[in-house]
């Protein structure tokens, strides 16, 4: 069976010389629900976008793929890249500002979505648990709170029950009371409609609660993938490991709770080795040359101790 989303060694460079993507490869299943989480910078939006051809102008693919049912997304022409943006993708941003349309009232925008699908506009509405479905569908944007706003934006990217939703940070700008339900909304939607989730966040409890797969990004790849289970209860990247132990809560359960020392790489090329090996407590001479991807069941890690372990 063809994947939903393939991401190939993708490398992505911004005309101010920093590399965002340095070789990230990710394969999704169709139903799946991937929470790809990784500090600031380490590349999860340029991720996010690339799947829907979304980069800026200032981004320059270098090598690499992102393939959406098998079709090649940088390589198709416009009218084939709109329809797939329309038909099968769908996208929630954290500003859901940026997806509305300030100059037109909210019912019209989501009939707008909703073309030639069937289905009503308060009904929509309701789908996403907006309280008065009939008097958001009468305002404008700047009259909906934030958190309404990012219903009126899920309602908008679910209308064509998509194949894939890109969830960038869809609850980092709402008041926590508010996130868990904006999150059961998406993910209910999302199971109803089969579509698959890609949530970019900062947030390791949140995503493993509600997430099948995880992967951890550092340095514009993808370090280490796999169940949600095994990856934050048995991390294999030593970088995993860190973010694991960082996690406001691990003192909570009785481990210490560490800041990772050092900063995350901006880089301006590709990494000759692992990107992670300056900050690494469990470095070896051979992270000077790039990790090869070490496979072991449904985990997948980059890192040049995994190849050890295996004794390979
Ligand atoms: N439009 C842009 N122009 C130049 N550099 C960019 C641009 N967007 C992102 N970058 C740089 O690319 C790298 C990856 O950024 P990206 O936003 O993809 O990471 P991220 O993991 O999503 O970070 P965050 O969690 O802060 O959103 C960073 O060094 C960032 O500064």
């Amino acid at each position: 069976m063809t994947p939903v989303l393939e991401v190939d060694g993708l490398a992505v460079d911004y005309e101010n010389g920093v590399r965002a993507l340095d070789g990230a490869t990710l394969t999704v299943s169709a139903g799946e629900t991937v929470g790809i989480v990784g500090e600031s910078g380490s590349g999860k939006s340029t991720l996010g976008a690339a799947v829907g051809g979304l980069l800026p102008s200032s981004a320059r693919i270098t090598s690499g793929a992102v393939r959406v049912d098998g079709a090649e997304v940088h390589r198709l022409r416009p009218k084939a890249l709109r329809a797939l943006r329309r038909d099968r993708l769908g996208f929630v941003f954290q500003e859901p500002i940026g997806s509305l349309d300030p100059t037109m009232r909210v019912g019209k925008q989501v009939a707008l979505a909703l073309r030639g699908r069937g289905g009503d506009v308060l009904s929509h509405l309701d789908r996403v648990r907006l309280s008065d479905p009939a008097r958001v569908a009468r305002a404008y944007p700047h009259q909906l709170s934030g958190g309404m706003a990012q219903r009126v934006a899920i309602a908008m990217a679910m209308a064509c029950e998509p194949e894939i939703l890109v969830a960038d940070e869809p609850t980092a700008a709402l008041d926590a009371q508010i996130r868990d339900d904006v999150l059961d909304v998406i993910f209910s939607l999302a199971a109803a409609a089969g579509t698959t989730i890609l949530w970019l966040s900062h947030d390791l409890p949140a995503v493993g609660k509600r997430c099948s797969r995880i992967a951890v990004m550092y340095g514009g790849r993808v370090v280490e993938s796999g169940t949600a289970a095994g990856v934050f209860g048995a991390p294999r990247h030593p970088y995993t490991a860190a973010l694991v132990a960082a996690v406001p809560g691990a003192a909570a359960r009785g481990e210490r709770l560490t800041s990772i020392p050092g900063q995350p790489p901006v880089l301006t090329g590709p990494a000759d080795g692992c990107a992670f090996a300056p900050r690494c407590p469990d470095a070896l001479d051979l992270c000077g040359s790039r990790p090869p991807l070490v496979v072991a069941g449904d985990r997948e890690v980059l890192c040049h101790r995994a190849t050890v372990a295996v004794g390979r």
